[in-house]
């Protein structure tokens, strides 16, 4: 199987899907004799998720994710390539309907407006309910997020930023879309609001068949709601997983590398795991290399890694990875010899 085949869930219950997708964003000339340059922010990209399933992205800052989340969720047109979402198939150039699906982003000061209360912000996503109806939605929603009725009439400035990030989860859900892409949704609550923030949103998952899409440095957060991770490396993915995988099961050196950093809780019967620490930064998105875009990093890398970009290949059910010797990078020698670099 190659790249244009990854899939989440069976195509039956198909709610997203992209095939070859590219957006280049040009980089800024201060001279017109300058040569005009893109960033490659994703390259090929091809993607099937599940309805009611949750693909998590994970990556180093820079490497894509958001710009690939939006593309899956009809926020951003790609330059090529072809993305169906919902029930909508768009061509590249033509933006899909926006009714099915909802964002959430990190910063939750921006996503609201300072002159409209919680209640009226919330009630926005619900422009088609009579007002009885809006206002017990709302009411319910303010409710799931751990918000009591009073803060319905509060405005952005009273709140904090923990509770104005639960108001535009809030927002997002009221009205049931078949999508919502959650990008750093929850990295502002602290760690108790998060793991029930989260828990919220499984629960929503499981009672209305909702589609996610979740974005996230924090690798223990994308491991518990996923079903599905797509670790991404300089616009491309190089990794596509059963979100289990994470905890051993990882192929590709660099998804070994980031997940090794993770912080260890080990119990008696746990291994510890060796951190592996990656040496310089990811190549140019400008001007990628020809071949793999981790060999300049990767700890097991050989002459042809550099000669020819892998194919995404599929190791086991679900399982794809973009690498010659996928599993050839362990992180399971907790002390003795080094890997070999
Ligand atoms: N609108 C834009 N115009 C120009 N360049 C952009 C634009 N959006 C993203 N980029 C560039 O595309 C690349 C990918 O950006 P993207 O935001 O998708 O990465 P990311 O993995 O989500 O990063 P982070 O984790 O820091 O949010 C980056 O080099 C970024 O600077």
């Amino acid at each position: 199987m190659t790249s244009s085949d990854a899939t989440v869930a069976a195509p039956a219950s198909t709610v997203l899907s992209i095939r070859d997708v590219r957006k280049h964003f040009p980089v800024r000339r201060t001279s017109l004799r300058q040569p005009r340059r893109h960033v490659h922010a994703v390259d090929g990209v091809s993607l099937t998720i599940g309805s009611g399933q949750t693909l998590g992205i994970v990556g180093e800052s820079g490497c894509g994710k958001s710009t690939l989340g939006r593309i899956l969720t009809g926020l951003t047109i790609p330059d090529s390539g072809e993305a169906l979402v919902g029930s909508r198939r768009a061509r590249a150039g033509s933006r899909p309907a926006l009714g099915v699906v909802q964002a959430v982003f990190q910063d939750p000061a921006s996503a609201l407006d300072p002159r409209m209360t919680v209640h009226q912000s919330v009630a926005e996503a619900l422009p088609n309910d009579p007002a009885p109806a809006r206002r017990e939605k709302v009411a319910r929603a303010l409710a799931e997020v751990g918000l009591a009725p009073e803060f319905g009439a509060r405005l952005p400035h009273e709140l904090s930023g923990g509770q104005q990030q639960r108001v535009c989860i809030a927002r997002a859900i009221v009205g049931e879309p078949e999508i919502i892409l959650l990008d750093e949704a929850v990295s502002s609550l602290d760690a108790s609001l998060q793991a029930q923030v989260l828990d919220l949103l499984v629960r929503l998952q499981e009672r209305t068949g909702v589609t996610y899409v979740f974005i996230s440095h924090d690798l223990r957060a994308v491991r518990q709601v996923s079903d599905t991770v797509a670790v991404m490396y300089l616009g491309q993915i190089v990794e596509l997983a059963p979100a289990e995988s994470f905890d051993r099961g990882l192929l590709h050196p660099y998804s070994v590398a980031l997940r090794s950093t993770e912080p260890q809780i080990l119990d008696d019967s746990a291994e510890p795991m060796r951190r592996v620490v990656l040496d310089g930064e990811p190549p140019s998105a400008v001007d990628p290399p020809p071949g793999c875009r981790f060999a300049g990093r990767c700890p097991v890398v050989e002459a042809r890694c550099r000669e020819r970009l892998p194919e995404l290949v599929e190791t086991a059910p679900g399982h794809l990875v973009r690498c010659v010797k996928p599993g050839a990078l362990s992180t399971d020698v907790p002390a003795g010899p080094e890997q070999p670099r």
